[in-house]
């Protein structure tokens, strides 16, 4: 490319008083866009441990750095920069990694924009390959973020499934304060529209608190509120139609009862599934125990994760964790709970002993266990 740069000479037509503010313009762009690749690189990098996705975010600063001619570097001229000290008060906060992956990400997409209609002025390669790297970073950021999901799926133990209550967002925040990381909206009653504002509203918060938010059973209505995903149960809509819907990078769960329901969920292409009910709940009524028989299954069988569920309290959570269940889903546990953080906490702190004690157990000696 560099060779390219010096045989095809800028600025052919260009009057001379322009070139070197389009050099300038190409100068900064090219700084701002490889240094927004930076950042997101690091975080792919040490944040996600993704080797593909920091490498993507390589290849184009590489790129990036190789067009970046002495040329475009000499006309740098700082002192005379009018924009040095403009800074926009939201750059100066940063509330949580979502938002500075998408700060810079957009930084990228804006810069790599600009250089495609300025490089068209400089060289006549450059227009297309700045419009073909910009194709690049919204593919790395439609896959950075489906990452980023199934990632916090992985670290998520605690699954929080709302029921009607006109305290709704307080629970739901004083969870969230007490490490919740996923939150299901179940309302089998309210208005469409109503749903979408209040899911809307619930999704902000999630992602406040760098949860996940997953709507129930519609698909339109978790596109509608841009949802991580959604929750299926056997009588909802096909996952392969819901997949078609959704995209590659939204979550799809799906409730199973017995062995046959989990493995055709599992065949299907769910991210995660609900086992149970494991007890008889007044939450859905009439329901069959599955019991803590299939949930022994689960633990033995289940390849992708799975949240027991079904009348789960804290009184009887330890014979859930002793069947063998990681992960587990509730509703009136805390929906229900005088002190919804403290519960939250409870139920975590149990589920991460559990962990540490199998964790432990795995590297003893067959004979000690
Ligand atoms: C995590 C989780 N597991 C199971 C269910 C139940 O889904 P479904 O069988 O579709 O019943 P409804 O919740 O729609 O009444 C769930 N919601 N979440
Ligand atoms: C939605 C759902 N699906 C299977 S059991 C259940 C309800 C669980 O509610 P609770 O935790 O109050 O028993
Ligand atoms: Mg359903």
């Amino acid at each position: 490319m560099g060779n390219q740069l010096s045989q095809n000479r800028p600025f052919s037509d260009l009057p001379p008083q322009m070139q070197p503010a389009v050099c300038r313009i190409l100068d900064a762009n090219l700084d701002r866009a490889r240094e927004g690749l930076r950042i997101v690189e690091e975080w792919c990098r040490f944040g996600l441990n993704s080797s593909h996705l920091s490498e993507a975010c390589k290849q184009m600063r590489q790129e990036l750095a190789r067009w970046h001619t002495p040329e475009l570097r000499a006309a740098r001229d700082t002192l005379g920069d009018v924009g040095t000290e403009l800074t926009h008060p939201q750059e100066e906060q940063r509330s949580s990694i979502g938002h500075l992956l998408q700060a810079n990400l957009c930084r990228v997409e804006e810069a790599l924009r600009v250089l495609e209609e300025y490089g068209k002025l400089y060289h006549p390669d450059m227009g297309a390959a700045f419009k073909r790297m910009r194709y690049e970073v919204y593919t790395l950021e439609s896959n950075l973020l489906g990452y980023e999901r199934h990632q916090k799926l992985l670290k998520s133990y605690l699954y929080l499934v709302t029921s009607p209550s006109e305290d709704l967002f307080e629970v739901v925040e004083a969870a969230l304060q007490g490490g919740l990381t996923l939150l299901q909206y179940r309302d089998k009653t309210a208005e469409d529209s109503d749903q979408i504002e209040l899911a809307r509203k619930l999704c902000q918060l999630c992602h406040r608190y760098e949860a996940l938010f997953i709507m129930n059973d519609r698909v339109d209505l978790a596109i509608a509120a841009d949802a991580d995903g959604v929750h299926l149960g056997q009588q909802d809509i096909p996952i392969a139609f819901a997949r078609q819907m959704l995209g590659p990078h939204r979550l799809i769960g799906r409730s199973t009862t017995n062995m046959n329901e989990m493995q055709r969920a599992i065949a299907e292409g769910a991210d995660y599934i609900g086992v149970g009910p494991v007890y008889e709940t007044p939450t859905k009524q009439g329901k069959t125990p599955a019991g803590l028989e299939y949930v022994r299954y689960a633990a033995q069988h289940a390849s992708i994760p799975w949240f027991a569920i079904g009348g789960i309290e804290p009184t009887n959570l330890n014979d859930v964790l002793m069947a063998g269940a990681e992960r587990i889903a509730v509703v009136r546990a805390i929906m229900q709970a005088e002190q919804p953080t403290l519960v939250t906490q409870y139920m975590l702190s149990q589920l991460s002993r559990m962990k540490t004690m199998r964790a432990y157990q795995a590297h003893l000696p067959q004979s000690n266990v």
